[in-house]
């Protein structure tokens, strides 16, 4: 982010966005998708963020094209985040840190996204490889999605969000004492209006970074961002998916797409 500025790109290859762009809806046309993304896009911008729901959606094959995806955004030094959203047990989150954390996994991403829904602890397994090995996490706090809010909102002055943020904030401590930023980030959606003040979450305490998807297509502008986050706003990593793809394939293209996001963020 101190190099290239906040903005995160997603690669989202919807069937849309492929038959858009001309790709078949099959394994080859998101290998074409997510490589033509890297090349137009990968050293103008802070991190990539595949969504994996979109390659899990083509089995094995889509898998395939996920690896090849990560393994050449990590030879060319482009940090990647695999939204993923993984959440379960401490025994089975150990094999989902291994799959997404580990080095030498075929799967392993810069970063990934954790479900907190089992609690907190349960991350636990990830959270320490993450730390180990140089990577991240993002755990979601308050998503930009309007149907969070009936968990996410949850128990008041001690909400569920609140929660989440403070064992951030914990883990991160360590990180925060030596002037850095820890490994525990938190996804905190651009589009949560006032829920971060009415819910009394001191986002620049957790000492992370906050990953804030809502951008474009979900409907919020950089200047709500800048608004939402207020003192925090300067750990925010700002992820794009299909604002940004729609402008694709012509890569000329996806850079001047995604250059006028970047300059619609402040600071
Ligand atoms: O709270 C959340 C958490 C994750 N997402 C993911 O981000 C992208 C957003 O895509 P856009 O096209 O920029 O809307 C998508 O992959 C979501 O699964 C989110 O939107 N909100």
């Amino acid at each position: 982010m101190q190099a290239r500025g906040r903005l995160c790109v997603g690669i989202a290859p919807h069937p849309a966005l492929l038959a858009a762009w001309g790709l078949a809806d099959d394994a080859a046309g998101l290998e074409r998708f997510s490589l033509t993304v890297l090349e137009a896009v990968g050293e103008q911008v802070a991190a990539l963020k595949p969504q994996v729901a979109l390659f899990e959606r083509h089995g094995s094959r889509g898998l395939a094209a996920l690896e090849r995806l990560l393994a050449e955004a990590a030879d060319a030094s482009v940090l990647t985040i695999a939204d993923a959203k993984r959440g379960d047990i401490g025994s089975t989150m150990a094999a989902y840190a291994d799959a997404w954390l580990r080095d030498g996994s075929a799967l392993a991403a810069d970063a990934v996204t954790l479900s907190p829904y089992l609690g907190y602890e349960s991350l636990r397994p990830a959270l320490e490889l993450a730390g180990a090995t140089g990577r991240g996490v993002f755990v979601l706090a308050l998503t930009s999605n309007p149907e969070g809010a009936s968990v996410q909102h949850a128990g008041g002055a001690d909400s569920v969000a609140r929660r989440i943020a403070t064992a951030a904030a914990a883990d991160n401590r360590a990180a925060a004492d030596a002037g850095g930023l820890g490994s525990v980030g938190l996804v905190v959606g651009a589009t949560v209006g006032s829920a971060i003040v009415d819910l009394g979450l001191d986002l620049a305490a957790v000492n992370g970074p906050l990953l804030a998807p809502g951008l474009g297509a979900q409907g919020a502008t950089g200047a709500d961002l800048a608004a939402t986050f207020g003192p925090a706003y300067a750990n925010v990593l700002a992820p794009s998916s299909r604002e940004i793809l729609r402008a694709g394939p012509d890569p000329a293209a996806l850079r001047a797409a995604a250059g006028r996001t970047l300059a619609g963020l402040s600071g």
